[in-house]
């Protein structure tokens, strides 16, 4: 073990036997931040080491980007031939695929990049088989499917832990946060909504990066690890669901266990597939579209009938506004009113301003001035 393995475990040890409580708080959250500072200088290090060669350079297109993260051998390039008409090559072999193939899925009217990707192994975060430039595609993805098989579903935590090591924070909203650096004065601590951490949590762990004087303001409920992250920045958040592949090589019975173990273990259903025999493929490709967060809009010009054939796609939650500035931006400035067929409204053709958010399905007509 390297010296830095047994820091980190002397650590980690500390942290299992301290039970938290109110008087250990400030202890644990020491400790937290120590261990979080040393593994980002890790990988910090890692990432800038010139070994492993060029990244790979993956230009972002289509309405989102999705990258299929697993161990080697999974069925990830399969899986990217199934969703795609690319063609990235199949290998009974570990690391077959060496660099990053893109691929394009057209589903329910969005273009939706897939990327292939080498396969992941334990301790990539730190740089191990290349996984520098893997976990930095990783990193830029709006759409992370972690696939495992029916072999090492079990493990699928150990990919989780690489995400998380690399700064990557899957299906968790980003927590709300400032910490502005000052020259004297302290630390000054302020919420808006309940107290989540106390004065001297947040001092210890600012300690541990050396910051003494700072105006932190946190809104909302956060945990240590929450204030950690924000603390040492460089994280990203990005959201993620499991899926298992090569179903068609067990029994019903297994595939249930392996089912019922993740969702017990995630909190989520893991999607069960065969890349090879297609099976439940349509379905990821919904879920896909889905934690993508997207929506289809139709556009109806005025006195004329709507485009059913291309939907506009958005982010769920748009409203009219965003709609406006996609046309273009005399559409904000020229606004009238906007009429609506669709989920988001209580009648056909209700009239709607640029605040209403709209829905999956809506039909959409633009009023402006002239
Ligand atoms: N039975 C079965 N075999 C599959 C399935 N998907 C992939 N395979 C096989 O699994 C092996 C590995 O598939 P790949 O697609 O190369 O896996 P990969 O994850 O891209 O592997 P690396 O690029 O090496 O990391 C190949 O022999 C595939 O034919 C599946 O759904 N069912
Ligand atoms: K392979
Ligand atoms: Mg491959």
């Amino acid at each position: 073990m390297s010296g830095l393995d047994d820091q980190i475990k002397e650590i980690e040890d500390e942290l299992q036997r301290t039970v938290y409580n109110k008087a250990t708080s400030k202890h644990i959250g020491r400790l937290k931040a120590k261990l979080a500072k040393i593994k980002e200088d890790a990988v910090q290090r890692a990432m800038k080491s010139s070994g492993g060669g060029e990244g790979y350079s993956v230009k972002k297109s289509g309405d989102g980007t999705v990258v299929l993260v697993g161990f080697p051998s999974v069925g990830k390039s399969t899986l990217l031939n199934q969703l795609t008409d690319q063609k990235s090559e199949i290998g009974a072999y570990a690391f077959t695929t060496l660099t990053v193939v893109p691929g394009l899925l057209e589903h329910k009217g969005a273009k939706i990049q897939i990327l292939d990707i080498p396969g992941l192994i334990a301790g990539a975060a730190m740089g191990k088989g290349r996984g520098k430039e893997v976990i930095a595609v990783v990193r830029s993805a709006d759409l992370i499917i972690i696939l495992g098989d029916v072999y090492n579903g079990i493990h699928i935590d150990v990919l989780m832990k690489e995400l998380y090591d690399a700064g990557i924070r899957i299906n968790t909203p980003k927590p709300d946060i400032t910490i502005k650096k000052t020259g004297n004065g302290g630390i000054r601590l302020n919420y808006v909504g309940d107290e989540a951490l106390d004065i001297e949590e947040v001092r210890s762990i600012l300690a541990e990066n050396k910051i003494m004087n700072a105006d932190v303001l946190i809104r909302g409920s956060i945990s240590q690890e929450d204030f950690i992250d924000a603390m040492i920045g460089n994280r990203v958040y990005v959201p993620a669901f499991i899926a298992i592949n090569k179903v068609d090589l067990v029994d019903e019975k297994t595939r249930s266990e392996i089912e019922t173990d993740l969702t017990e273990r995630f909190g989520e259903h893991p999607h069960m597939i065969s890349a090879h025999s297609g099976y439940n493929i349509e379905e990821l490709k919904d879920a896909i579209f889905d934690h993508l967060g997207f929506m289809r809009i139709y556009m109806k010009p005025v006195g004329g009938p709507a485009d059913l054939e291309e939907p506009m796609i958005v982010r769920s939650g748009s409203t009219i506004e965003d709609i406006c500035r996609r046309l273009h931006r005399e559409f904000v400035e020229k606004f009238r009113y906007a009429k609506i067929w669709g989920k988001s409204v209580k009648h056909d053709a209700q009239r709607v301003g640029l605040q209403h958010t709209l829905a999956d399905g809506d039909i959409v007509t633009v009023v402006t001035r002239f």
